[in-house]
């Protein structure tokens, strides 16, 4: 990691950086003449009457306006897919992944997305669609930007370093990072390979979760997201734009680089957080509680409480739970679980559910902690037990997530998965079987 990154710091915060003095104006939004000759673009990330509190927008003064740039032309997809995901019909079984694994010919972050699966439409501004990726290239002269979600990025293996219109950002293992929706950027690689997952969301904009009686505080804090400060390139030659517009890849040439905002002021930018500074609440007393308790952020629907996609994460903690039964229980839900795993194990899986791997349990498929978990944890000494090197997270949506082709084809499923929870045999004895034995 360079120690050259500035950030500032703030969820949601109306930000103002200027990567030169005198870039950004002051008392107004849009001089008659920018005095160092820049041009002035508003960029919106909602209805401009969208509620103070969800309202996003921000004004950028860049080198050229945006639609400076050669006509799109279609280009392939490669294994992207998105909304409506009707390849493949969408089996009720529980579905698990080994890590994909990493590309052996030159790949860049964009050539590298895999699609496993996901709901809704772009086009209807709803749903997901959950992307992995594995590059070994960085990317020079191309730049991305989708049109149809935002991209919540969580790395699992190697450092990113982005370069956003907005600014640079890094993030590593155990850091994630969200580029808005249209905000273009190229991804650097700090190290020879990267690996992660991407949950693309075409919903609302993802927010910190309401903490009701947790009161002020606690899960993630808004002070510990940074977000990058203005820096522009001033580069000019042969680049590419590829646009991601209702699930079709577009690329355009331009002849210089887009990421040229020497300054900007608002509250539309992309951030980072370290997953390590989330406030992890838990049990004090007994029972597991429910896993909604570690959301980091989501992004809801126009029903309370159920949301588009809540981003959850299972990080190292203490277990201290009295009389009760610590691991994820057994259990069956409306909502649609994915999850991923960053390093370390899984509290509810011994073994199969792999750092770079992936696991999809979609409405009413049960699911649980596997035979040998069950019994180790009906039997455990329930002392206060430190979980250390673990980081899982989840992807809960309430639309289905159907899965890709790819997925279902790909030799990374694991056919066998429903292994792991047929040894969990009869254990009932009725009080008329005791006698009868
Ligand atoms: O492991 C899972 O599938 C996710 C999960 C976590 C948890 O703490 C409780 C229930 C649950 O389904
Ligand atoms: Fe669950």
């Amino acid at each position: 990691m360079s120690e050259e990154i500035r950030y500032q710091s703030g969820f949601g915060n109306e930000f103002a950086t200027e990567a030169v003095p005198g870039a950004l104006p002051r008392g107004q939004n849009a001089p008659q003449k920018h005095p160092l000759g820049l041009y002035t673009e508003q960029f919106s990330g909602s209805p401009f009457t969208a509620p103070r509190a969800t309202n996003r927008r921000t004004w950028t003064y860049r080198i050229r306006p945006s639609v400076t740039h050669r006509p799109y032309e279609e280009i392939p997809t490669g294994l992207i897919r998105s909304g409506p995901f009707h390849e493949t019909p969408t089996t009720p079984n529980q579905l698990r992944w080994d890590p994909l694994p990493l590309p052996e010919s030159e790949t860049d972050f964009v050539d590298g997305i895999v699609t496993l699966g996901g709901s809704g439409d772009p086009a209807m501004q709803t749903g997901v669609a959950i992307h992995l990726y594995a590059a070994n290239l960085s990317m020079r002269d191309r730049f991305f930007y989708s049109a149809d979600g935002e991209f919540l990025i969580v790395p699992q293996l190697g450092a990113l370093r982005l370069h956003t219109e907005l600014g640079i950002l890094e993030a590593a293992p155990g850091e994630i990072c969200v580029i808005p929706r249209g905000v273009k950027f190229r991804v650097v690689l700090l190290e020879q390979h990267a690996r992660g997952y991407i949950c693309e969301n075409y919903g609302l904009p993802f927010r910190l979760p309401e903490l009701g009686a947790i009161g002020a505080n606690g899960l993630a804090n808004p002070r510990d997201f940074k977000i990058p400060v203005a820096s522009y390139e001033d580069h000019e030659g042969e680049f590419h734009i590829t646009a991601k517009f209702l699930g079709r890849l577009w690329s355009a040439s331009i002849d210089h680089s887009p990421l040229d905002v020497v300054a900007w002021h608002g509250n539309y930018a992309p951030y980072k957080y370290d997953l390590a500074l989330f406030n992890c609440i838990n049990t004090v007393s007994f029972d597991h509680p429910d896993p909604s308790i570690y959301t980091v952020l989501s992004s809801p629907t126009a029903v309370p409480g159920t949301a588009n996609c809540d981003f959850a994460i299972f990080p190292p903690r203490w277990l201290v739970a009295e009389h009760s039964f610590r691991p994820p229980w057994f259990h069956r839900n409306l909502m649609n679980e994915f999850m991923g795993l960053i390093f370390g194990v899984y509290d509810a899986k011994a073994e199969g559910f792999l750092p770079g791997g992936a696991s999809l349990h979609n409405c009413m498929a049960g699911h649980g902690p596997d035979a040998e978990t069950f019994e180790r944890a009906t039997n455990a000494e329930l002392k206060p037990q430190h979980l250390e090197d673990t980081l899982a997270f989840m992807f809960e949506t309430s639309l289905v997530v159907r899965p890709t082709q790819f997925a279902m084809n790909t030799r990374i499923l694991q056919h066998e998965y429903y292994e792991c929870w047929q040894g969990l045999k009869k254990r009932f004895a009725s009080a008329a079987n005791a006698e009868s034995t």
